[in-house]
């Protein structure tokens, strides 16, 4: 049977961590409490303030002595840290998730040090900002978008049960794939797009007079960007756990860019062509898939 979810302790409160208690405060209200544990003291203050957590601790023994479920949102070699010291401190059946950006690190790191009884249900919203901190939270960060499941297959059912629900409360959708998969999936499709709009971004070294330069940047440059203003501690702690999937992907996108200088370098106009018209068409159908997507009902049944 599903165990009901009255306390959640959020360790980490900032841009996920705070994105997450404000959506479950929003839809919960009294019905849930949520307490907010962070090393940082005006991240909890604000998370306070803005109503991301009822309750807040740099305590995280008594932050999640009590907790039903416990969301564990730090930078991800942090998350793999801070389970070993708290793990002995969490109730029977309390269940444990994640929102680290990579799974199969997490996972061998966390299930080593799991105590019997707790059940740990590894997780990934695919929502985000380029901002980070619980400045940048807001409570309708995860609304319909992809939240990512990856439990074991002999894992605890009703807990995977449990998290699917509070994700419903946060009006995510969810979708389950195992670890490995999750990792080759999406060192292509966040990975690696960070990794180049970063490169493009410092692509711009080769500026001759950058100050005047830069300025001319237009739309182009700043939709294929954006996402290089993202946190590099995050970033390092994700190439650093998912390195093969990444380095691998990295490999074919230089093939790629390799190929298009050689049509350029020969003017082979044809190749190039193909080049682009087969990014558009293949962007278009992505569209149209997410398009499909969203336009299938959300499961409101527990909000
Ligand atoms: N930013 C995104 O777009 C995004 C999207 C999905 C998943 N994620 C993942 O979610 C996690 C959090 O990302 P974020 O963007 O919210 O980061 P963030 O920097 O905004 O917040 C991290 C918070 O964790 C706190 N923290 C760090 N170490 C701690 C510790 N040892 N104990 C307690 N608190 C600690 C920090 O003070 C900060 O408030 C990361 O694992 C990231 O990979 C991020
Ligand atoms: O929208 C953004 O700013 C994001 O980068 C979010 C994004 C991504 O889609 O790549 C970033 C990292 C996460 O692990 C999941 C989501």
């Amino acid at each position: 049977m599903m165990p009901a979810i009255k306390q959640i302790a959020i360790i980490g409160m900032g841009l996920i961590g705070g994105s997450l208690g404000l959506a479950i405060k929003a839809s919960q209200g009294e019905k849930v409490e949520v307490t907010g544990i962070d090393t940082n003291e005006l991240s909890m203050l604000k998370a306070k303030q803005c109503g991301a957590a009822d309750r807040i601790t740099a305590d995280y023994k008594t932050g999640i002595k009590s907790a039903d479920m416990i969301f564990v949102c730090t930078p991800v070699l942090q998350i793999a840290t801070l389970i070993k010291e708290i793990a002995p401190h969490l109730k029977p059946g309390a269940i444990l998730t994640d929102t680290g950006s990579t799974k199969t690190y997490l996972i061998q790191e966390i299930t080593a040090v799991l105590p019997p009884g707790v059940h740990y249900v590894p997780g990934h919203p695919m929502a985000g900002r380029e901002k980070s901190g619980i400045e940048a939270a807001v409570d309708t960060l995860f609304y319909d978008k992809w939240y990512i499941l990856t439990p074991a297959r002999d894992g605890d059912a009703a807990a995977v049960e449990a998290v699917r629900q509070v994700i419903s409360w946060i009006g995510a959708r969810v979708t389950e794939m195992n670890a490995a998969e999750h990792d080759w999936c999406t060192a292509l499709i966040s990975h690696v797009p960070h990794i180049g709009a970063a490169a493009l971004v410092n692509l711009l070294m080769y500026l001759q007079d950058q100050e005047n330069s830069i300025k001319l940047a237009g739309g182009g440059f700043r939709d294929t960007t954006r996402i290089a203003s993202s946190n590099a501690d995050m970033w390092a702690d994700i190439c650093m756990t998912n390195a093969e999937p990444i380095a691998d992907s990295l490999d074919k996108f230089s093939q790629i860019v390799s190929q298009v200088a050689a049509a350029v370098r020969q003017g082979d106009r044809e190749s190039i062509h193909k080049f682009f018209s087969s990014a558009k068409q293949r962007r278009d159908e992505l569209l149209l898939l997410e398009q499909a997507a969203s336009e299938q009902p959300l499961t409101n049944e527990h909000l």
